[in-house]
């Protein structure tokens, strides 16, 4: 019986997602045996670039799509909201299983509330939608980058470089620490980053045994709704490097899209909410609506800011 050699990054929270994948795979009663190798990828390496400024994605996977391609692994646990817009051809997502929490949560600096933050208050994020986001409704604060691993981003945070930082809660909640949360931040103004909370298992397209295997974990609600995150902002953004959000659901056979895209000052923020039965309608609806809002214009205007810093 072929064993499996699963790919991960090294960081804790890398880690836990992958040996939370091992165990679902058990429990769906997969006797096959799996074994985890570490990858360490450009993301890791290069700390010191803005998120933003590189495109968030993509530099987290370059090194395991090349260990996948050896066939020195056989797939390949992911945030799914580090995977790039586009995949190669070359690689699928095998399986797309149940999401945590899809919401953003707020981590004040000895429990700080985000009201209580005085006029220059600095917040950390890597994100160029949390920026937008966190200045829409509080122009009076600073953002101010931040990189790392989750722990290393709460420890600068304790050290005093913040007076707060954002962090998505299903990072903290898979860690067991959602403890330092100060506050969740409704999903309805803070619309989280395509795919936030849920994992994207990647492997070779051609390899139907992995592909058989990783099916048995799929959640069909998460899939459908992480598919059409992803085929709205390939419609706006193909480099995905603006302040887009997108968060979808499935209720009752429906498919509900909220959509966002903030100019990087966070003085204009765009919604849509759009409703429909099929991925590619329902992310249409949305890029369609947003356009005609002027959302093109916000996302050339948001990539020219990023790129000059
Ligand atoms: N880009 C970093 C990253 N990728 C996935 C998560 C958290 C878990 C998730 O969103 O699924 C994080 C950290 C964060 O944004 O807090």
């Amino acid at each position: 019986m072929r064993s499996f050699i699963i790919g991960t990054r090294e960081s804790k929270l890398a880690v836990t997602q992958a040996k939370w994948v091992m165990e679902e795979l058990k429990k769906a009663g997969v006797p096959n045996e799996f074994t985890l190798k570490y990858i360490s990828t450009k993301g890791d390496r290069k700390q010191n670039v803005s998120l933003a400024k590189v495109g968030g994605t993509g530099i987290f996977i370059q090194d395991i799509e090349e260990a996948l391609e050896k066939k020195e692994i056989d797939f390949a646990v992911h945030s799914m909201k580090d995977l790039p817009a586009m995949l190669d051809d070359r690689f699928i997502i095998g399986s797309v299983p149940i999401r945590e929490d899809h919401r953003d949560a707020f981590i004040g600096r000895n429990g700080i509330k985000l009201a209580d933050l005085q006029e220059g208050a600095i917040i950390g994020t890597s994100s160029a939608r949390r920026a937008a986001q966190i200045k829409a409704i509080l122009p009076h604060v600073e953002t101010k980058w931040i990189r790392g691993a989750v722990d290393a981003r709460i420890k600068q945070l304790e050290e005093g470089k913040y007076d707060g930082i954002i962090l998505a809660v299903a990072g903290l909640k898979r860690l067991g620490i959602e403890k330092v949360i100060t506050e969740y931040l409704p999903a309805d103004t803070f619309i989280p980053a395509v795919g936030q909370g849920a994992l994207a298992i990647e492997c070779r397209s051609e390899d139907d045994e992995t592909k058989q295997v990783l099916r048995t974990i799929n959640d069909v609600n998460t899939e459908t709704a992480a598919i059409t995150e992803r085929i709205f902002v390939r419609l706006l953004d193909e480099e995905d490097k603006a302040p887009i959000g997108a968060y979808a659901t499935v209720e009752n056979n429906d498919i509900i899209l909220y959509a966002s895209v903030a100019s990087i000052n966070g003085e204009q923020i765009l919604t849509f909410t759009a409703k429909g039965v099929s991925p590619e309608e329902v992310a249409t609806t949305a890029a369609n609506e947003l356009m005609k809002k002027g959302a093109k214009e916000l996302i050339e205007e948001a990539k020219w800011e990023l790129g000059k810093e």
